[in-house]
């Protein structure tokens, strides 16, 4: 199974922003977790990160058929971000939205996101970990798709 980590803009500055919302815990540390966990969850995980929308965009075109699924963080690109949603949505990638603060609670810009209504799942607030939870909430609904039928099916609508 191939997933995806996918952040919009300005997760490379994660230790450094906003610390008070977003802790000091840096990407560095957060991928290396992640990778660990993807060992013993017998996972293939995959990073990708930018500030510009359209090399989001690319990297998902790239990856369309080898993807079983996608966590993604939007960020900044949360209310804005159609083409990626589009890319998501072309082959339909499974995907589950993470933000690590509590969007509801900040309110605002903070709290809408067009990416809310196709999502599998969301996990919002709980910081770092919502890299870790939202992994988990992928591969399981990767699995159980697999065991009606094949995900790649389901996604082309071939079933
Ligand atoms: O960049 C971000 C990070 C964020 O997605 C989060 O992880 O909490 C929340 C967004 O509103 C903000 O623009």
């Amino acid at each position: 199974m191939k997933i995806a980590i996918v952040n919009g803009p300005n997760m490379n500055l994660l230790g450094l922003r906003e610390t008070g919302i977003y802790g000091t815990v840096t990407w560095k540390q957060i991928e290396d977790r992640l990778n660990k966990l993807a060992g013993e969850w017998q996972v293939d995980v995959l990073f990708f990160q930018s500030n510009h929308e359209g090399e989001i965009v690319d990297f998902i075109q790239q990856q369309l058929h080898a993807l079983d699924g996608v966590v993604i963080n939007p960020a900044g690109f949360s209310k804005t971000g159609y083409s990626i949603l589009d890319a998501l949505t072309a082959v339909g990638i499974p995907y589950v939205e993470v933000h690590m603060s509590n969007i509801f609670e900040r309110g605002g810009w903070h709290a809408e996101s067009i990416f809310f209504a196709n999502a599998v799942g969301h996990v919002i607030g709980l910081k770092a970990n919502v890299y870790e939870l939202g992994l988990r909430g992928i591969m399981q609904h990767v699995k159980e798709q697999r065991t009606s039928i094949s995900g790649k099916e389901w996604r082309t609508g071939a079933h």
